[in-house]
């Protein structure tokens, strides 16, 4: 597996076959912030790709730039071959890409297993708009799939239960069984464990890396560098818009550029 990222434009290397999403000179300004310069990222297929970087380096922005709640300045962002400029956030989705936001996303009042359900239903059903009114019988075969989802995330028992009464955990881990249902190809994951205990952290951890290993291709935003490291094959360092260092694990540790941007930072 390989990736890139460069100030420069990625010649050549843009349009290799493994790669799923490429971003391509992204620029995004707040009046007078520039808050992403000429972002080049290549996520290939498979990979999981952690972006890092103090507060305030662009990791949101860029994040809402590939799902389209932004729009960038200039730049584009591809998926599978095609630019995904000009296309609703609900359009993006449709297109395989979902979104793992840093509080969990779950119908309060409605059991585990409905969650999973409805989800599974709308991606049967191709509309990608969840209902949650929709009866389902519990041999409807979205039920099915979403128990099978439920005991792979070790939920099952909790299938009945009130998802607003879970532990925030267990709320992200429904979520993410929610995201399964949809059967997304790339996964943006913003803070996967924020506010967790070490615990749930770890089991976190196992958990993506499960869903990893079905093809899912994940970005990972994350502060945690326990996570990131556990879960990274490869990582990309920002710091005030820029990409100043990408690579494996073990290279992008050792960069002197991303000791000193966190060290010039408040973390
Ligand atoms: N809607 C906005 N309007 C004005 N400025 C913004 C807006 N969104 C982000 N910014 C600014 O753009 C810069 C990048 O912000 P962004 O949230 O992308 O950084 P980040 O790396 O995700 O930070 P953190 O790790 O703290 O979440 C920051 O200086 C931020 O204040």
């Amino acid at each position: 597996m390989t990736a890139t990222h460069t100030t420069e434009p990625a010649a050549g290397h843009a349009r290799g076959g493994d790669d799923l999403l490429v971003i391509r000179g992204v620029s995004k300004r707040f009046g007078g912030l520039r808050a992403l310069s000429n972002v080049n990222l290549t996520v290939e297929h498979g990979q999981i790709h952690a972006i890092i970087g103090p507060n305030g380096a662009g990791k949101s922005t860029l994040l809402n730039c590939m799902i389209g709640l932004i729009d960038a300045d200039e730049g584009e962002v591809v998926f599978d071959g095609k630019p995904l400029k000009g296309l609703s956030p609900h359009n993006i989705m449709q297109r395989g890409i979902a979104r793992v936001f840093q509080t969990p996303q779950v119908f309060p009042g409605m059991s585990l297993l409905d969650n999973v359900a409805i989800a599974a239903l709308a991606k049967m059903n191709g509309q990608f708009r969840i209902d949650p009114f929709v009866y389902l019988s519990p041999t409807h075969p979205a039920v099915e799939e979403a128990s099978e989802i439920l005991r792979r995330l070790g939920l099952l028992k909790m299938a009945k239960y009130d998802a607003a009464h879970l532990s925030r955990g267990d709320k992200r881990r429904l979520e993410l069984g929610i995201c399964m249902a949809c059967k997304p190809r790339l996964m943006l994951l913003d803070e996967p464990t924020a506010g967790m205990a070490r615990h749930d952290t770890n089991r976190t951890i196992d958990l993506l890396r499960e869903i990893s290993a079905t093809g899912i291709t994940m970005i990972v935003i994350e502060h945690d560098m326990h996570v990131v490291f556990s879960l990274a094959d490869v990582i990309t360092c920002l710091a005030q818009g820029t990409p100043i260092a990408f690579g494996k694990p073990e290279e992008v540790r050792g960069n002197p550029k991303v000791r000193e941007a966190y060290l010039g930072s408040s973390h």
